[in-house]
């Protein structure tokens, strides 16, 4: 599959994101259809390596199960050790440089960007897709930037040509298709899924609305 289409419903979550059982909302999302899903662990089980390594391992089964890649956060060492499919670094993480040398050629590489400097610079560095965001205002990324918006997906695209694209950041299924309109290839929730009532329905929604 070409990481375009991989980036079409992109689901992250965390322990931290969910009251229930990580494991069955995820199970339930890829009963919905994502295409893509990340560890993105920020809550109690990212200061414990032990249990992050054992959550992280149980998600990637459950993501292969359903024929889904399995993309780690931030952290390399983690996605080396378990042999995850890609890692997603932001401004403030680890080069894409130090990454290429580290990683097998197998494992995508999906870098933040929240503006077109950052994106333009994000493809010259060999990122294989990039993250855009915040689109809408969102309290579930603390550091979050000012929201970019429509326009700003639509700018971004401009400047980065066909590079894969997935845009984040208060993302709900309403906005689904005006951001696949905008330029983006995909859209990557977190709320949306995590805290709906069924992540099933929710994440089949968001296929629904994108169109495929
Ligand atoms: C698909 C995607 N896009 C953007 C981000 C944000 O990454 P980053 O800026 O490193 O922030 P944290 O997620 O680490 O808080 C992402 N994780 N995934
Ligand atoms: C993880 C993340 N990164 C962002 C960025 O702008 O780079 S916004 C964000 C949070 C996305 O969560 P929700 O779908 O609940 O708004
Ligand atoms: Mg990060």
């Amino acid at each position: 599959m070409k990481i375009s289409e991989m980036l079409r419903v992109y689901f992250i979550m965390g322990s931290n994101n969910c009251t229930g059982d990580p494991l069955e909302v995820l199970e339930s999302a890829l009963k919905g259809g994502i295409t893509l899903f990340q560890l993105r662990e920020k809550g109690a089980n990212a200061k414990t390596g032990k249990k992050k390594k054992e959550l992280a391992l149980k998600m990637k089964e459950l993501c292969h199960r359903y024929e889904v890649p399995f993309v780690v956060n931030d952290d390399v060492s983690l996605a080396l050790e378990i042999e995850a499919d890609g890692i997603h670094v932001g401004q403030d993480d680890e080069p894409v440089s130090e990454i290429k040398e580290k990683c097998p050629e197998r494992m995508i590489i999906g870098v933040s960007a929240t503006n077109g400097q950052e994106a333009v610079e994000a493809v010259k560095d060999g990122a294989d897709y990039i993250g855009v965001g915040p689109i809408f205002s969102t309290d579930t990324k603390v550091d979050a930037k000012k929201p970019i918006g429509l326009e700003g997906v639509s700018r971004i695209r401009k400047l980065v040509g066909d590079i894969p694209m997935v845009a984040i950041g208060g993302i709900k299924a309403v906005h689904a298709s005006d951001i696949i309109d905008a330029g983006a290839d995909g859209v990557s929730v977190i709320t949306a899924i995590s805290a709906a009532a069924s992540p099933e329905a929710a994440a089949r929604e968001i296929k629904e609305k994108i169109g495929e």
